[in-house]
């Protein structure tokens, strides 16, 4: 498990990542989101003991990078944004480096570098100097290099960056298998990668924590989509139900409505939603479909950073 506690780091007088904290537990795939500057990378590098913070503390397993770095960095994968570095060294060499770097030897360290040249699928490019590499290919010797070892802590900076479609989605495999026995955190723009791997969002703002929230109930928001043989002048039934604080009628190209019904800020979408069910059963009309309406991330993420106060949207802990 991953702990971040009150995580702070100065440049100057500019605060960049600022009283951060959030815990992750083994399983979680999070993706870390932000615009560009919102302190992304500068979370990932302290967490992985590359910078150190002003203020807070990072533990994994309940060991601080203060009091026992090496331990923690021999625990943890990191891919960061920038790649493999070496240019003039193969992959096999690299490979070899990197795990003794994380104190791998002999039988275990060999059995882990083919693992590893397996799982990402550069078996073909061992000899090749990583200099030659295309960028897909060096994005898979750094993921190579991130999961040697089976760290308990996979950091990923862009993991699928360069990546084409197929690789994409090999990657997103790796990730969620990794994440069975790990704890996974990853910075990414795209939402769609998010959407697919991650169980929970933390979004950063100008360094601050701005939401940490489960994607599911992200997604979620506070409408049901109704479509019904109720017609819209009889539409007051649903508007006078406990919980429902509006009711409009949607387009609809048949002859049912459609509509969508926002529910008041303290009422339980679920209950609600069998409330509407059970009055539209009674009034013996037609229930065809009842949904929560799904908001997509890329608008929640706009939300958030258009919130004046982090007040507006904040879930985080
Ligand atoms: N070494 C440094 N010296 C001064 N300021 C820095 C330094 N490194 C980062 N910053 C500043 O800290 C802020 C956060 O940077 P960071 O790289 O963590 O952002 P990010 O969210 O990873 O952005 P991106 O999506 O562009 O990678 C930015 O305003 C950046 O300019």
């Amino acid at each position: 498990m991953l702990d971040v506690t009150q995580l702070t780091r100065r440049y100057g007088d500019f605060k960049a990542v600022d009283n951060v904290s959030f815990t992750i537990k083994t399983g979680e795939i999070v993706g870390l989101l932000g615009h560009n500057g919102a302190g992304k990378t500068t979370i990932m590098k302290m967490i992985s003991g590359y910078l150190e913070p002003s203020n807070g503390s990072v533990s994994l397993d309940d060991v601080s990078l203060e009091d026992d770095a090496k331990l923690v960095q021999q625990g943890l994968g990191y891919l960061p944004e920038s790649l493999p570095v070496y240019p003039e060294m193969s992959v096999a060499d690299y490979l070899n480096y990197a795990a003794g770097l994380k104190g791998l030897e002999g039988e275990i360290k060999n059995a882990e570098i083919k693992r590893v040249i397996q799982a990402t699928d550069i078996s073909e490019k061992l000899l090749a100097p990583i200099a030659t590499l295309s960028r897909g290919y060096k994005q898979r010797v750094g993921v190579a290099q991130a999961i040697l070892g089976k760290p308990k802590l996979l950091i990923l900076d862009e993991p699928t960056n360069g990546l084409d479609p197929e690789q994409t989605l090999l990657m997103r495999k790796l990730i969620k298998d990794i994440a069975q026995d790990a704890t996974v955190i990853l910075s990414t723009h795209i939402m769609q990668e998010v959407e697919a791997i991650c169980s929970r969002v933390l979004m950063l703002r100008a360094g601050q924590l701005a939401v940490d929230e489960l994607l599911e109930n992200l997604k979620r928001s506070n409408s049901l989509l109704l479509h019904t043989s109720l017609p819209s002048d009889q539409s007051t039934l649903l508007t006078q139900l406990t919980g429902i604080a509006s009711v409009s009628a949607l387009p609809s190209e048949s002859s049912n409505a459609i509509y969508c019904i926002e529910i008041e800020k303290n009422a339980e979408l679920d209950s609600v939603a069998a409330l509407v069910a059970e009055t539209i059963v009674q009034a013996k009309h037609k229930l065809i479909q009842l949904k929560p309406e799904i908001r997509d991330l890329e608008s929640l993420f706009k939300e958030v950073n258009q919130t004046s106060s982090l007040g507006g949207i904040s879930h985080a802990a």
